[in-house]
């Protein structure tokens, strides 16, 4: 028998054994320094109480540097690389005919910050994917309960009746017709004709978004103002009852070709003030009953509202895991890795997340599965929940358990939750901010697997955050959701390490530690500087040969970072602006999540997810784009930041004053120069927006003056201090 054609490969990646190489060099150089330290402090326990403290200090910066480094070498001990082949699915699979059938589910929480237009770009994008109509459904949840969302998608499910045939007919790549039309598209002879109508459809819910409501009055179709009626007096965001919409039914809607149309279901889940919705899980888990209740196809992929496909086929590329037979039975999911559409050319906010992108899924894929990332994941239904085998679709009026339509409305409805395993033990995992990463987590604890696609042309594209305010905001709720994660009974070193491969639970917890950093980055970004301006040497002379050993740490630890930069395909340039902003979220988000995370453990406070905003702002947009930082809305997150820039800059030029009026100081008090040279180098962008620039976007006057004040009180405080 001729064998079948492969649907998937699977290959290592040869540089593992050089990653592993260095891991052994590196290792035995945090040993050494380690080893300095606790030498030190046992000869200084009698001496001056100074050194005591302050090699004490650097001693546990170095350890937690030391367990996060370590932590994170899992990732390159093994890294594999898939590739898929959907060519080969004819062969392997049958026509589409047979096919599994595919649930696409949509998430959006607030009509502005999250405008509905690209709500309904998103819908068109999945809805005009390469896959037999008859098996594909949208469901779009909106957890912002919104008449002006409803209203956008009922437009959009008009627009789709001529949007889909002409995707199919000119095999376009972008489906996402703000995408299409905007790279001068005018190729067809229809063109033009769909264009005008994209416009007028934009036009029309721009008109209601201005509005800001919708007057049902005013409405001519029967079937809209039945649809908007539902949006009484005393209606809502965080009271109201369900509403489901079948906008689009598969068995009935014909495309202006004739063709039938995939399924679009509106769906917003009852709210009640007094029951907690558990945010985007919540809203998942409901997603994840209704399409049980209504299609119940055996895959489903989750996606924000802003990540529109960026290829019609790739459904396939995922089905080549699914349906591979030499694959692991138990794949729970299948994650195309976030990409962003809105990147400027120096990544200035480090939001590609190049290294974990890249070199960490395929790090997590060779030991046990990728984690999940919250949007582009196709998963199996069958992980989180467990549902009737048959292969059934309950697209029906009526089924036996009763009228399909008080099912599925029933199974969005707040009460529904109560006293089952929803949010422990089925669906997406509430009580921890970060639900995707969680959730990941949780199911590989249960022997899933995952994968990671990585296709040349992205399979989604959305928008990255693009002001300094958003990128913090960001980072504190990831990393706070990152610490409820990893400090619970079920976390990955207690719990997780005995189901896990324990180099997956490793990067696990480098994950949901990451707040950690904020541990050594505040010391180093604070100790030798308040040493500096005491002329107080903490680090080794220039000629001692301890001081090598510091110069092979930070120049091997920021080479090799520059070099899996490298060999991910980045530039310097990004390499540079991500070390940034980690030494920027070092000092800020980190440790906020610290403290948020330690102030709703002890449950003085309760954390919110804050939507992040999809607006664009041309002159905002414009600054980013010439790579002008934007300091956005005032903050502790940028005190804390405007703080250490300026405690470093004044430590620096006190430090330079010192050496040049006794030079012979110069050797002892190089290291701690350096560390203040490196910070204020560093820091360039946020001197520049406190003092330099006057448009917008610079650093809020308010957080400036705060931020000289409290450096000159630190300042006077340790001068007399030590
Ligand atoms: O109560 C809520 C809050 C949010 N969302 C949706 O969740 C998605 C992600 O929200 P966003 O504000 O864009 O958060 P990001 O920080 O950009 O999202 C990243 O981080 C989240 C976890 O913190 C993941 O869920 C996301 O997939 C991932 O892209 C959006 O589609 C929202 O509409 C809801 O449906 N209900
Ligand atoms: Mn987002």
């Amino acid at each position: 028998m001729v064998k079948a054609p492969p649907l998937t490969t699977r290959k290592p990646s040869p540089a593992r054994w050089f990653h592993r190489l260095y891991a052994l060099v590196y290792l035995t150089a945090i040993s050494a320094l380690l080893y300095h330290h606790i030498s030190n402090l046992s000869s200084n326990s009698n001496s001056n109480s100074n050194s005591f403290s302050s090699t004490l200090l650097l001693l546990i910066a170095d350890l937690v540097l030391a367990f996060m480094w370590i932590t994170r070498q899992p990732f390159l001990m093994n890294p594999v690389h898939h590739e898929v082949f959907p060519e080969n699915l004819s062969a392997q699979v049958g026509t589409k005919s047979s096919y599994p059938g595919l649930d696409v589910f949509v998430c959006t929480a607030d009509p502005f910050k999250e405008p509905p237009i690209g709500v309904v770009n998103t819908m068109l994008s999945v809805l005009a994917y390469d896959y037999p109509a008859e098996k594909l459904s949208v469901y779009v949840s909106d957890d912002g309960g919104s008449q002006l969302t409803l209203f956008a998608l009922m437009e959009g499910a008009k627009f789709a009746r001529h949007w889909l045939p002409y995707c199919r007919r000119y095999d376009i790549m972008d489906r996402s017709p703000e995408v299409h039309f905007g790279k001068d598209p005018s190729l067809f002879t229809e063109t033009s004709d769909i264009q005008t109508m994209y416009e007028d459809m934009k036009t029309t819910i721009q008109y209601v978004m201005d509005q800001g409501a919708i007057n049902v009055h005013q409405l001519k179709d029967a079937r809209t103002i039945k649809a908007l009626g539902k949006w009484t007096a005393g209606f809502t965001r965080q009271q109201h009852p369900t509403v489901i919409e079948v906008l689009l039914k598969s068995d009935q809607d014909k495309d202006v070709t004739g063709d039938y149309m995939p399924n679009l279901v509106y769906i917003a889940r009852e709210k009640n003030k007094a029951i907690p919705h558990h945010f985007k899980a919540g809203a998942i888990n409901a997603l994840i009953r209704v399409s049980t209740v209504l299609t119940n196809e055996p895959l489903f992929l989750i996606l924000d509202c802003d990540m529109y496909s960026n290829d019609p086929k790739t459904p396939l590329r995922a089905l080549c895991h699914f349906m591979d037979p030499n694959i692991e039975p138990k794949l729970a999911f299948v994650q195309f890795p976030q990409r962003f559409d809105n990147l400027n050319k120096t990544d200035m906010y480090a939001g590609e997340h190049v290294l974990e992108i890249k070199t960490g899924t395929s790090g997590m894929d060779g030991l046990g599965g990728t984690y999940f990332m919250g949007t582009g994941g196709f998963f199996r239904r069958r992980a989180l929940i467990e549902y009737p085998t048959e292969p059934h679709r309950l697209w029906k009026e009526q089924n036996e358990h009763g009228d399909i339509m008080t099912l599925a409305q029933h199974a969005a409805s707040c009460s529904y939750e109560d006293n089952t395993e929803w949010g422990s033990q089925i669906g997406f995992r509430y009580g921890v901010m970060a639900e995707d990463i969680y959730t990941g987590y949780k199911l590989h604890c249960l022997g899933w697997r995952s994968v990671s696609c990585h296709p040349n042309r992205a399979a989604f594209l959305g928008k990255t955050t693009i002001t300094l305010s958003d990128v913090l905001g960001q980072s504190n709720r990831w990393c706070t959701g990152f610490l409820q994660a990893g400090l619970n009974k079920v976390g990955p070193m207690t719990y997780g390490i005995k189901f896990l491969n324990p180099l997956q639970a490793m990067c696990y917890t480098n994950y949901f530690f990451r707040a950690f950093w904020s541990i050594p980055v505040i010391i180093y970004a604070f100790l030798p500087q308040l040493a500096l301006i005491n002329a107080f040497p903490i680090f080794p002379k220039v000629s001692d040969p301890w001081f090598s050993l510091y110069m092979f740490l930070f120049l091997g630890a920021n080479g090799k970072n520059l070099l899996d930069h490298a060999l991910a395909g980045s530039m310097f340039i990004k390499w540079w602006n991500s070390q940034r902003m980690w030494l920027i979220m070092g000092c800020s988000s980190y440790p906020f999540s610290l403290l948020d995370w330690f102030l709703t453990y002890i449950g003085i406070s309760t954390f919110e997810f804050n939507v992040t905003s999809k607006v664009s702002d041309p002159e905002l947009s414009k600054r980013y784009e010439e790579g002008i930082f934007e300091f956005g809305v005032e903050s502790p997150l940028l005190l804390m930041l405007g703080v250490t820039a300026m405690v470093n800059l004044f430590a620096f030029v006190v430090g330079i004053t010192k050496v040049l009026t006794d030079g012979a100081r110069l050797e002892e008090l190089f290291g701690q120069l350096f560390v203040a040279g490196f910070a204020v180098v560093n820091s360039w962008p946020i001197y520049e927006g406190m003092v330099l620039r006057s448009d917008k976007g610079k650093m809020p006057t308010k957080i400036t003056l705060k931020s000289i004040c409290a450096a000159l009180v630190i300042f006077l405080v340790f001068s007399w201090a030590f």
